[in-house]
């Protein structure tokens, strides 16, 4: 798989979406996420509608549930040919598992979240009442998901390498928390610029509102794909 810059689609309403898409050019090969907001509205034919517009597709539903009921799920979704969805690592190693065999006989890559991006140090600590360094959970998380068979996981590019080390280089590693210089950081705590992403190593990001909420979303998208792959 070519490294891609994978656009997160949190619209409210898919008139927008597909208004926003229509910036650009029809043989651009984009890659995109749907996340909870769009996929609660408009479900699975809106994911077969992007699906038979020749677009790739990151369905970025988290899953975190027992393991019977994430694997029946997972068959379901087997069925839809979209290329990656994730599940939260910390459904544990039974969750996973049982993930991987839902999705068997498909292409779909199994990805498990680590430390959501929008939560840092203090929030770990504080908050989850975990008291590991934000990296070592990350990788903890990383190793249990390769441990189970996921292909890969969602985590900031600041712990590609470690990730990498603990698992495989083959072990994909997608980064949202993407925020290119200019852009504001929002919600996110643990960013990293496209260029900055790429030399630590992964392997797709994930932007959003920068691209998104930009005036030209097209240009946008084409500043970030230019820094990425430099
Ligand atoms: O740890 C995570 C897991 C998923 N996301 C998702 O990525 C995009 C990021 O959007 P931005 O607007 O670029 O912040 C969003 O859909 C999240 O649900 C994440 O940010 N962090």
């Amino acid at each position: 798989m070519n490294k891609p810059v994978i656009v997160a689609l949190d619209f409210a309403d898919d008139f927008e979406c597909i208004n926003f898409l229509n910036q650009f050019p029809k043989d651009q090969k984009l890659f995109l996420k749907i996340g909870l907001e769009m996929f609660c509205q408009f479900g699975y034919p809106f994911v077969r509608n992007l699906r038979e517009r020749g677009y790739n597709i990151f369905l970025d539903l988290k899953l975190h549930d027992i393991p019977n009921t994430v694997k029946r799920t997972c068959e379901m979704i087997a069925k839809w040919d979209v290329q990656m969805l994730t599940v939260h690592a910390s459904g544990g190693a039974e969750m996973i598992a049982a993930a991987k065999k839902g999705l068997a006989g498909s292409d779909t890559k199994l990805l498990a979240v680590t430390q959501l991006t929008s939560l840092g140090q203090t929030e770990l600590r504080d908050e989850l009442q975990v008291p590991l360094k934000s990296q070592d959970y990350v990788t903890h998380l990383a190793k249990l998901a390769f441990d189970n068979k996921a292909d890969g996981v969602i985590s900031s590019a600041l712990e590609v390498p470690m990730i990498k080390q603990a698992t495989s280089e083959d072990f994909l590693c997608v980064t949202p928390g993407i925020r290119p210089k200019a852009s504001q950081v929002e919600d996110q705590k643990r960013v990293a610029t496209p260029a900055k992403a790429k030399t630590l190593g992964s392997d797709a990001i994930v932007v959003g509102r920068p691209i998104t909420l930009a005036e030209n979303g097209y240009q946008a998208y084409m500043n970030i794909c230019k820094e990425w792959n430099k």
